[in-house]
């Protein structure tokens, strides 16, 4: 149970990677600030976290079951909460879907915008009552970089994000006004299960109904970028469980957070030209016609992250 001036998390996802490591780093804050609910669709998962939580598990980390695609499973997970009291809410549980959009069939679609769109609509309607009453509390969105800017071949994992940073910052000015902060937190690459999930599932494409130059586009041009870019850009669970924290204990929090600043100028390509033009011929170029460069592009994009970037593109002189 919470000791008071003890905040009390609830972590969704936390069987591996950002979800595990956000709930470890902060079950074993120095001063004791939070007790944590991990929650996991399978607890049957749930060795790893425990033993990397150490002895903070049953002090100031708690286990609860919780399925972000059922409405029951969320219900019951919030009210096994004592008094439904939960200050922070880090939604967190995701999964990735990549490849040729001809070969996913719809319901693994749906099967992606219920857990990354619905699963955090669920939450927070579960949630955000009692906050609202309280008039506190701060909800945390594990969005990505995919939320602000589109990536060939992810496409469906870009919408479901888009969709969620759409639905949020909508939400964020009504609950401001009850003094519940909105946080999303917009990680690029990240070296968890998330990759090699996708990597064993496009392992496993046979691509039905996808003509062979796209096949091609996919396998020989974006899978190997790609893997260029995780290599390059690639963020440990740790960097973002830090940046959480630091979001979490920022007296006036950001809305948005990107926690790689490599990926600073990709997304103010987007708000340098209205048209969307400069950002779609930038995406097309480093694809095709500088994928084998990716290297020298990385260097170039690093060069790029300095201010004078984001004055020429973010200042109005
Ligand atoms: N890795 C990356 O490059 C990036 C990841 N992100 C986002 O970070 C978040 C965490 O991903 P990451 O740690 O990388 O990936 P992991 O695959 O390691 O972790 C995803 C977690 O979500 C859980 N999950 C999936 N479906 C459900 C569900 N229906 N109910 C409850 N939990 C569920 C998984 O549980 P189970 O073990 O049961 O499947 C797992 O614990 C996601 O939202 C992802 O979109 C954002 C940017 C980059
Ligand atoms: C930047 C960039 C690329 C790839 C970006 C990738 C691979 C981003 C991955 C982000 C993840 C995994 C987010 C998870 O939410 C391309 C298209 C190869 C070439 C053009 C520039």
């Amino acid at each position: 149970m919470a000791n008071s001036g003890q905040k009390v998390v609830l972590i969704t996802g936390c069987s591996s990677g950002i979800g595990l490591r956000i709930a470890v780093t902060l079950a074993k804050d120095e001063k004791k600030r939070y007790h944590v609910i991990a929650t996991m669709r399978d607890l049957k998962k749930k060795d790893k976290l425990l033993e990397a939580a150490g002895d903070a598990y049953g002090k100031t980390l708690m286990l609860l079951p919780l399925d972000v695609c059922s409405d029951e499973s969320v219900k019951e997970c919030v009210n096994n909460v004592k008094d439904r009291h939960i200050d922070i809410l880090i939604n967190n549980a995701g999964v990735g879907l990549l490849g040729p959009v001809e070969s996913i069939s719809i319901d693994e679609m749906k099967r992606v915008f219920d857990t990354n769109f619905f699963g955090v609509v669920r939450m927070i309607k579960e949630v955000m009552p009692d906050m609202k009453k309280r008039r506190s509390g701060h909800i945390v969105v594990m969005s990505s970089v995919m939320g602000l800017q589109g990536v060939v071949f992810n496409d469906v994992y870009t919408a479901s994000k888009f969709a969620m940073e759409g639905f949020c910052e909508s939400m964020a000015v009504q609950l401001l006004k009850f003094n519940i902060r909105l946080s999303m937190i917009e990680p690029g690459p990240v070296h968890t299960e998330f990759e090699t999930k996708m990597m064993e599932d496009v392992a496993k494409m046979d691509f039905p109904g996808v003509d062979a130059d796209t096949v091609r586009y996919f396998k020989d041009v974006y899978l190997p970028s790609s893997i260029d870019i995780f290599e390059a850009m690639g963020q440990t669970p740790e960097d973002i469980a830090k940046c959480t924290k630091v979001v979490i204990e920022s007296e006036r929090p950001r809305f948005r957070n990107l926690t790689n600043s490599l990926y600073t100028p990709i997304v103010a390509l987007k708000y340098a030209d209205e048209t969307g033009g400069l950002s779609v011929n930038t995406f097309y170029n480093l694809l095709f016609n500088f994928g084998p460069l990716m290297h020298i592009t990385m260097s170039i994009l690093k060069c790029l992250t300095c201010s004078c970037l984001r004055r020429r593109t973010i200042s109005p002189n």
